[in-house]
This record gives structure tokens, sequence and C-alpha cells, in this order.
């Protein structure tokens, strides 16, 4: 076990929390490891255009290109971030036991909840859902990594604003007030980390196959799985989240029109043993109770904005 194995990282604290997880399992494991952060942005050296290699995700398109270009064996990434389709020549290598999935409301106070008032999100599947379960209230784009947001948080007026709490743990952020929305369903594999590797890299996939956590990696497969089907290459409010109990797995997937007012969710729970298709089934589902006329209506309006 001679080699030293590149672990690439992006550079914000939340990205390096979770590649020194990696870097201690496998070190523990007896490899040799290195971190190697890379600018989000940076010179994409590369003699192909990057469609056609399928390097789309904006979160892993710079770490992907440094696993294609050779300067790192592996890639950790927050497992919700990664597109469905994972580039040529890059598979998953392991999916890290999942941490909490669910999403929380930072606030400070919450008499404004059955009154009115404005929250603060990014994310298309975050506001679709509050705006369905609060109509009276405002919901504003907030963007950048944790700590930026927790920030803009602090220095506005808004009453709170929505994270998932797997984040806010791993870098110790979570802040005194918060609830946990357990009416919201998170984004496909929320609160789980992936590391990719290149397939034909025979050394590193043994490596990271040992932190393969299998109840993790099928509930993210199906959420994921769920989330292929239903989006055909485009951003749409999706939440899904898959469960294990007992010898039971269960699965609620939904999908909604960006101001929040339709609403097409989905409820199954198989044995175990019988999760094939589990994702895919639920979704076909969705599409042919409405959802394939709301993708369109989707894809349309983001097309124009
Ligand atoms: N989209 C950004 C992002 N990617 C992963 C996490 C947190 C960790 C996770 O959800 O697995 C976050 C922050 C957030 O959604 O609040």
């Amino acid at each position: 076990m001679s080699k030293v194995i590149r672990i690439g990282t992006r550079d914000s604290e939340l990205a390096l929390w979770q590649a020194n997880t990696v870097k201690a399992q496998l070190e523990n494991l007896g490899y040799k490891t290195v971190l190697v952060p890379v600018k989000s942005t940076g010179d994409l050296i590369l003699d192909q255009p990057l469609y056609e290699l399928g390097i789309t995700g904006i979160f892993t398109k710079t770490l992907d290109v440094a696993m294609v270009n050779g300067d790192v064996d592996i890639a950790v990434h927050s497992m919700k971030d990664v597109p469905t389709a994972l580039p040529k020549g890059i598979m998953q290598g392991a999916v890290l036991k999942r941490a909490a999935t669910k999403d929380i409301l930072v606030h400070k106070g919450l008499d404004f909840l059955e009154a009115e008032g404005t929250i603060a999100t990014g994310s298309l599947r975050r506001k679709a859902q509050w705006l369905n379960k609060y109509p009276n209230h405002k919901v504003v784009d907030l963007r950048g990594n944790v700590n930026t947001r927790l920030q803009k948080l602090e220095d506005n007026s808004w009453n709170g604003a929505i994270f998932a709490k797997a984040g806010l743990t791993r870098i110790n952020v979570l802040p005194e007030h918060f609830i946990e929305l357990d009416w919201m369903l998170p984004a496909p594999a929320q609160g789980a980390m992936v590391i990719a590797v290149m397939e034909q890299d025979v050394f590193c996939k043994e490596a990271v196959s040992k932190l393969n956590d299998h109840f993790s990696e099928i509930c993210t497969t199906i959420e994921r799985e769920f989330l292929k089907t239903l989006e055909g290459g485009c951003t749409a409010p999706i939440g899904a989240l898959a469960v294990i109990e007992d010898k039971d797995i269960w699965f609620r997937g939904c999908l909604f029109s960006l101001d929040g007012k339709q609403k097409l969710e989905i409820e199954k729970r198989v044995s175990l043993k019988e999760n094939r298709n589990l994702g895919r089934n639920c979704a076909i589902e969705i599409l042919d109770q409405g959802g394939k006329d709301l993708m369109a209506d989707i894809k349309a309006s983001l097309d124009k904005s």
C-alpha cells in the first residue's frame, strides 16, 4: 500500500470537513492520503469540451476535471450536489454512512409562522414546499456557502432561512434557534457523502469500497433514481426520502410547481428485498399523474428566466 491517494475537495469549510473525514477513514485502514483542495473556478485545461465528457454539475465540475486530468485520484462530494448522470470514466466508489437527512429553519422567533413573513433560500425545492405550506409568506433568494448564508441571515431582516441540518452540524455552526422541518422532503441523497473514483483505478476503487455503507447506498440510490426518472435534464422542485425501518423501505417523493401551488406526491412501503426500481416506479407514477405536464411547465419557465 505504498501509493498515496490524492483526495480532491472543494475549498469551502464544509467540503474540507467532508474530505478530512474520508482522509481519516482511509488512513485508519492503513492507506496513505493527501488532501488536494481545488478552487471552485479554475483554469480548466482539457482537450475536450466539458459537455462531451458529460461534465455538468456546478458544484462537481472542477473536481471532475481534476480527476479526468489525473491531478487527483478520488473526489469527495455532498451527494445531493452530484448530477444523476456521472461523467465518462468516473464512477461512484462509495456512499458513506448518512448523517441527518432533514432541512431545518434557522430563525429569529417563530411568531411570524402563522402570520406573514419572509424566509430565504436559494433552493427551488425548499421555496416551493415552503410556499405550499405558508402561502402568505414571501421567499427571497439566498446563495453562497453555509457560513455566508448564516451571515446574510444575521445581516437581513428576514424571519429565517432554510439549511440542511447535516451541513451545519458538520462544521459545528448549528445555531441555538432552529426547528426541524419534518414535513419538508429533503433533496435526494441529502446528508450523504459520496466518493467518486476513476473506473480504471483498481487500487483506489478497492480502497474506497471499504468505506461504503450498504443501507445508505440503497436509500440514496432509490432517491436518485426517482430524481433521474423525473427530471430529464432540468432542475425542478423535487424532494425524496427513503428510510429503512425494520425490514422495510419507506419511500416518499414529491414534485411541486415553482410557485408551490401544485403538489404531486407519492409514498410507498416495500420490503427491503423488493427495492429494485422503487424510485423509478414512483417517478413513473408521478409522471402519469400530471407530472409530465408539470415538468414541461417548469422547464418552460426556467428556460425563460
Ligand atoms: N447545496 C449546497 C449544499 N450541499 C450540501 C449541503 C449540506 C450537506 C448535505 O445536505 O448533504 C449543502 C448546504 C445546504 O443545503 O444547506
